[in-house]
């Protein structure tokens, strides 16, 4: 017989949700395990963003070294691919998760390593390295925090050629001489770009006509400029109907029409898929390998009872760091309010809801050029049944920026709701604009009135002075 614990509360998977979600329970006077089947951190932190981030980083300081007379004399060489794949190591803390493990330590949270299975309502089995059970009840609730792994396409064969995934992308510690990426996503171009700043001659090759298609559609095609201008040879239109591996170690992939691509490495960055299919998903009614559809506290709307919550990338609200930490805060104190018997709150923007994400869900996407964007593009708003104007700045005629970069190349966008004169949505596309976005965050998470930001007056001579323009530009 195994050994039955209850908490008050289960946490699946200590990526950065679970991790936040667990913090917020505990520091609502709840007890929590937490169920980690590999590296306490997640995905985030060993084989997406920092290792990503790392990678991507030293190509953007040198990209912008080489903007400005001077300093472009200065830099004449190549990155140095041994040190940035160094650096790139200790950003994934070498992958090994002590740090993070403290940390749950030093928050009051009990750390059950293995794989977790739900088993029927508020009951999760885990098996553990040692190969035994362990059987977790919980008083409360049970969040499901299990995130995703990479998407890989259905070619016959593919999973004996040893294809890269986003795990390998942002892992491996040589730089392949030729490097296929296929899809258009961002992924795709961070990793595209990474990779060709170390020294791959890279092929991106994308099944539609665009990039970043959540995106600005001017976001795309100055992300394709850049990837262009950086070496990259990206193809719109072309599909992948098989991949193969030739007995010299080279990868072909077959582009149709007896059109064929040899690389030394392919990589698949088609989108992701809920890590839900060995999760015990059946005993409590719902479907395996299915993502978890919840309500804006958190709770699975599918599973009646009110005792399961799904946050982070399983429920796909928001495939996003940032914002899998947002709903774990948000969630987990909902869980000990409950728990508490105390009221939620639960009206647009309330403590206990996590209303960001249907409307201002911010995004960095790290290529050269940046792309940033926060809330619905015009189409998506335009969509959504509002009454929007587009105003759109080039950035490169703001005193700051040309001071920035030398011919600094780059665009703005904002979406103005005519009806109430707020910001729905922003986007910039640009060298360093990376650190604008949390200005027009709060712009429409405040709903800051178009007559209030007049206010708010940018520094001279900022990039910032942007949004001066782009009021300028709305007012006429
Ligand atoms: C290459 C790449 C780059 C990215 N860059 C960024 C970026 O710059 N900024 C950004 O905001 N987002 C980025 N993302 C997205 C980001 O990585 C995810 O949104 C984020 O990791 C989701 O966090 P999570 O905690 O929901 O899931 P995860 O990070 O996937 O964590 C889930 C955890 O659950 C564990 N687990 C799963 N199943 C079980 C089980 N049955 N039992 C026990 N444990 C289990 C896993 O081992 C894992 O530790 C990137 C993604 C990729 C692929
Ligand atoms: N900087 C960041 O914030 C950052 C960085 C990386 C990833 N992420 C997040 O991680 C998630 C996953 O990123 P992703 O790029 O893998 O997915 P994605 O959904 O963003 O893009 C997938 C791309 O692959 C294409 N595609 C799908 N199926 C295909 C097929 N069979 N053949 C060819 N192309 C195909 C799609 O058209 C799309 O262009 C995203 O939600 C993203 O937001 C964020």
């Amino acid at each position: 017989m195994s050994a039955v614990d209850t908490f008050d509360v289960v946490v699946l998977g200590a990526g950065p949700t679970g991790e936040n979600l667990a913090e917020r329970a505990r520091a609502g006077g709840l007890s929590v395990a937490v169920v980690e089947h590999e590296l306490v951190g997640g995905e985030c932190s060993y084989w997406a963003c920092m290792p990503s981030k790392a990678l991507l980083r030293p190509a953007a300081a040198l990209a912008e070294a080489r903007r400005l007379a001077g300093t472009r004399e200065a830099v004449t060489g190549r990155l140095d691919a041994d040190a940035v794949l160094k650096r790139r190591d200790d950003f994934a803390s070498h992958w090994h998760d002590d740090g993070q493990v403290s940390w749950l330590d030093s928050v009051g949270l009990d750390l059950v390593r293995g794989h977790g299975r739900l088993a029927g309502e508020r009951r999760v089995v885990v098996q553990t390295p040692d190969g035994s059970e362990r059987v977790l009840t919980a008083r409360h609730a049970v969040a499901v925090c299990t995130g995703t792994g990479a998407a890989l396409p259905d070619l016959p064969g593919i999973e004996k050629v040893g294809v890269w995934t986003s795990r390998e992308a942002t892992s491996a510690d040589s730089v392949p001489e030729r490097l296929a990426v296929v899809g258009g996503g961002v992924v795709a171009v961070e990793m595209a770009s990474a990779w060709a700043a170390l020294g791959s001659r890279v092929t991106l090759l994308v099944r539609g006509n665009a990039l970043l298609d959540r995106m600005e559609p001017f976001a795309g095609e100055q992300v394709a400029e850049g990837l262009k201008a950086g070496g990259v040879d990206v193809r719109f239109g072309v599909s992948v109907a098989g991949v193969s591996r030739e007995p010299g170690g080279e990868v072909v992939l077959d582009l149709g029409e007896d059109e064929k691509l040899t690389a030394d490495q392919v990589l698949f960055a088609i989108g992701r898929r809920p890590a839900t299919a060995d999760l015990g998903l059946e005993t409590v009614g719902l479907e395996p390998g299915g993502w978890i559809r919840v309500d804006d506290t958190g709770l699975a709307v599918d599973v009646p009872g009110e005792w399961l919550y799904a946050a982070g990338d399983v429920n796909h609200r928001a495939l996003l760091t940032h914002q899998g930490k947002y709903q774990g805060r948000i969630f987990g104190q909902a869980i000990a309010d409950r728990a508490a018997g105390r009221a939620l709150d639960t009206g647009d923007w309330g403590r206990s809801v996590a209303t960001a994400d249907r409307v201002a869900v911010p995004q960095v996407v790290f290529t050269d050029p940046e792309a940033a964007s926060v809330g619905p593009t015009l189409a998506e708003a335009e969509a959504q049944g509002l009454r929007v104007r587009a105003v759109d700045y080039e950035i490169g005629n703001v005193a700051g920026a040309s001071l920035f970069a030398d011919g600094y190349k780059g665009r703005a966008r904002a979406v103005v709701d005519l009806d109430r004169e707020v910001l729905v949505g922003v986007t910039f596309v640009g060298p360093g604009v990376a650190e604008l976005i949390h200005s027009a965050t709060v712009a429409v998470v405040g709903e800051v009135p178009i007559a209030r930001l007049w206010h708010a007056v940018p520094s001279y001579p900022t990039i910032s002075e942007v949004w001066l323009r782009l009021l300028e530009t709305y007012r006429g």
